[in-house]
């Protein structure tokens, strides 16, 4: 049976100084994100997952963001090596969160970039992003630890959004879903569905029907009802102002033996 432990990261009083790429940068509200972080964070007990708690990264305002710090495939975690350098010392701390886990463990090398928000799991399938956090030489890395593994990699370009999973995610059934203005090629997914909202591409899987998902996609939600899933929506405004999504928000890790 597949586990149910996610990585969260809780995030820290300079959240407000995250990066923004494709955005314009707003105020944010950093005693809001908390409470916003801590309801992500029962949605995801609610629904039965344990959670660990990276331990916090004060100086680093992105570390909140903790998806980008790793993939996960089996039991083997692959520690990213950000294409921005402010990242980087988010890095540690995760590492032995994932070996706490019993994850064994693998990094990404100079000169290779990654950042695990460009990686998308459909099945054995991972989809990796190649834009301006992942580089040719961190998709050669990523083929090098999984395709032994039995993974397929496939590379898809990246330029009108900060990451792969900005664009799209996958539904249960393995449809990918995405916005078609921020999707560059939907033609390299078997199965692709266009969705009404920027933010309604973005679905953690809770299990079952269960869908974790921006309150900001209320069209998307009503989609997904009629698909016959079940939308779990959660504000997560203050993170979508630093170019967060809730996919970025924990690392699903579904093939621990616990
Ligand atoms: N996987 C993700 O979508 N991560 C969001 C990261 C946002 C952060 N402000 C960054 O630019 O790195």
């Amino acid at each position: 049976m597949p586990s149910r432990h996610a990585l969260v990261r809780r995030p820290g009083p300079r959240l407000a100084e995250g990066l923004v790429t494709h955005m314009d940068r707003r105020p944010v509200d950093v005693a809001l994100a908390l409470r916003q972080w801590e309801a992500y964070v029962q949605v995801l007990h609610d629904h039965g997952w344990r959670t660990t708690e990276v331990a916090p990264a004060d100086d680093c305002p992105d570390a909140v963001f903790v998806e980008d710090t790793m993939v996960v495939f089996r039991n083997v975690a692959l520690l990213a090596r950000s294409g921005a350098d402010s990242r980087r010392p988010e890095l540690p701390a995760a590492r032995e969160a994932a070996e706490a886990l019993g994850c064994s463990l693998n990094a990404v090398r100079a000169p290779g970039t990654l950042d695990g928000g460009d990686v998308l799991k459909v099945g054995d399938t991972l989809y990796v992003g190649r834009g301006c956090r992942t580089n040719l030489d961190g998709v050669r890395q990523l083929r090098a630890a999984f395709e032994p593994l039995g993974a397929r990699v496939i590379a898809v370009p990246v330029s009108r959004v900060l990451h792969l999973k900005s664009a799209v995610t996958a539904l249960p059934d393995g449809t990918v879903i995405g916005y078609p203005p921020l999707v560059e090629d939907s033609s390299v997914f078997p199965h692709f569905r266009p969705v009404l909202e920027e933010s309604g591409a973005h679905v953690v899987l809770l299990g079952g029907d269960a869908l974790l998902m921006a309150a900001s996609a209320p069209r998307t939600a009503q989609l997904f009802t009629r698909l016959g899933y079940r939308p779990v929506p959660v504000d997560i405004s203050e993170f979508e102002k630093r170019e967060g999504c809730v996919t970025c928000l924990s690392v699903r890790l579904r093939a621990l033996t616990e």
